[in-house]
């Protein structure tokens, strides 16, 4: 097994008397890609708010680098850890070489350039553009790229691909994993299965708050249980060059 990063045990959470997560455990390895899916309000998001430290969990611990999370200082903890909300409005219009910058602030020795980080995420010609003028996947990219900025040895991004077209959701699916290979640590709520076959190592299937399964890519999605939890009849056609596609049946 690689290097564990990140670490939920045994993680609950209820609101107003209803049970959000209920008794997940989970694990982000160093050099792996671990895709969340389960269908809308399964607790996705709310896992990965525990996960960062975003709520403290009423049962279970979460530990990053072995230690407890809630003992790492919030700014040691915020340099490990970079996290892409489902929602986010910045307080301020920024520019969008402004928050780049507050993302290359806090990167160490060895940061890319504000044009090379740019570059990555397609924003060349958007520098000089206000927040508000943005599309939604063109602030999708902007606030990945001042996330990832710093380069953060675990990353946990909450479907960051939902607002991109399919070209640019494959681009940033494969920079999750270049980040893998690169040794962080990843974890990302997912709603695409095809971008979680072709991406993730593991797959965290969530349903009512609680964990189905956790395994490979394969043997989650060929399981009937994929089709139980989302109440729908999957095709699956098994590429010639691995992989495979999965489409409702209708
Ligand atoms: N503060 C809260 N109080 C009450 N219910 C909440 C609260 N936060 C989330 N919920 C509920 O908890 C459930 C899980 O929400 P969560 O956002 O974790 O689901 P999700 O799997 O990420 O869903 P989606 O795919 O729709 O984004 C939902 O039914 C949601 O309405």
């Amino acid at each position: 097994m690689a290097e564990v990063a990140l670490e939920g045990k045994g993680l609950a959470f209820s609101a107003g008397g209803t049970p959000l997560v209920q008794g997940v455990s989970t694990a982000l390895e160093r050099g792996r890609v671990l895709g969340v899916i389960g269908p809308n309000g399964a607790g996705k998001s709310t896992l990965g708010k525990l996960l960062v430290g975003q709520l403290a969990p009423q049962a279970g611990e979460v530990m990053l680098m072995g230690r407890p999370l809630a003992a790492w200082p919030r700014r040691e903890r915020a340099a490990l850890i970079g996290h892409l909300p489902q929602h986010f409005e910045p307080h301020w219009d920024y520019r969008v070489d402004e928050l780049l910058r507050l993302g290359l602030d806090r990167a160490g020795r060895g940061a890319p350039t504000l044009e090379v980080l740019a570059g990555h995420f397609d924003l060349g010609a958007l520098l000089k553009r206000h927040w508000s003028t943005l599309s939604g996947g063109e602030r999708a990219r902007a606030l990945t790229a001042a996330v990832l900025a710093p380069d953060p040895p675990v990353v946990l991004a909450d479907e960051p691909a939902a607002a991109l077209d399919v070209g640019q959701a494959a681009a940033l699916m494969a920079r999750l994993r270049k980040l893998a290979d690169g040794g962080a640590a990843v974890a990302v709520v997912v709603h695409d299965l095809n971008l979680a076959a072709r991406w993730c190592d593991r797959l965290l299937l969530m349903e009512a708050g609680r964990a189905v399964t956790e395994a490979g890519p394969a043997e989650v999605l060929n399981s009937p249980e994929l089709d139980r939890v989302f109440a729908t009849r999957f095709q699956r056609v098994a590429l010639p060059e691995g992989g495979m596609v999965l489409a409702p049946a209708g």
